[in-house]
């Protein structure tokens, strides 16, 4: 049975942000993800998981100056020292929140620049997250945008995350396997999540092409459950779409799912 988690930046959105997570264990949801919780004290946020029987399961390391275009520093060159501060930091939180996995932000690759160069510097600080995030359990994914909603993104499709992930070549860092994105750019989506299974560490879904609820567009999103579940997917499955309407409105298809 999918293990399904709110994400609270685009769920719920139609309150202020701390009072998403009751909004989330409300509407049923034991797990959330969002995608950043620096705006806020850790011991703050824990004490509303805590309040709302709430699981973190996943958020993202900073993205640097997203207002200038910035959407993570971890690929770089020259920008290695903040790249491992944004590592440091975010391990402080996944250690106080018990989050088990965290999202490492690649960046964007200007144009004319040297991909090479930006994938190498990548591979060495994700190599230096994952040395730090070992000892603590916690899980590193990696995950590739599309075009559409991150030009000149690092990762743009699923292979190029899979050669990353192969690359850096540590146990703890896996992919982050996003259904919108990968059908927008790859597509044979069930032919790729067998391929790549044993390297998949957390899921997101949203209908394509709108991103709304995961019940309408050119997904088969009970036929990916189900295949998920036959392949013994342990993990959880981040609900990354923007609602169309009122988010509690647009839930009956989780309705099917509902642990017992
Ligand atoms: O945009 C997505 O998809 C994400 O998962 C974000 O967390 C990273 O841009
Ligand atoms: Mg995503």
């Amino acid at each position: 049975m999918p293990k399904f988690a709110a994400n609270l930046t685009m769920m719920f959105a139609d309150r202020p942000f701390l009072e998403r997570f009751k909004a989330a264990a409300d509407a049923g949801f034991r797990y959330v993800e969002y995608l950043w919780p620096y705006d806020y004290p850790a011991a703050e946020l824990k004490a509303l998981l805590d309040k709302h029987g709430l699981k973190q399961v996943l958020f993202n390391s900073a993205a640097g100056d997203t207002k200038n275009g910035e959407w993570g520093l971890t690929a770089l060159p020259g920008r290695e020292s903040e790249a491992r501060r944004d590592i440091d930091q975010a391990l402080e939180y996944a250690i106080a929140l018990e989050c088990p996995t965290v999202h490492i932000m690649a960046g964007v690759v200007p144009a004319g620049a040297d991909r090479n160069a930006y994938l190498n510097t990548y591979i060495d600080n994700v190599r230096y997250a994952s040395e730090r995030f070992r000892p603590h359990g916690i899980h590193i994914v990696l995950e590739a945008l599309s075009p559409q909603v991150k030009p000149n993104y690092l990762l743009k499709s699923q292979y190029d995350t899979l050669a990353a992930v192969e690359a850096i070549d540590r146990d703890n860092v896996r992919i982050q396997f996003d259904y919108y994105h990968a059908q927008n750019v790859d597509g044979q989506l069930s032919a790729m999540t067998k391929a790549m299974f044993a390297r998949i560490g957390h899921i997101q879904i949203a209908s394509v092409p709108d991103r709304h609820e995961p019940d309408e567009g050119e997904v088969n999103y009970p036929y990916i459950f189900a295949l998920l579940d036959e392949l013994g997917y342990a993990g959880y499955i981040g609900c990354e779409y923007n609602p169309r309407g009122k988010t509690e409105d647009g839930l009956g298809w989780l309705a099917a799912y509902r642990e017992k």
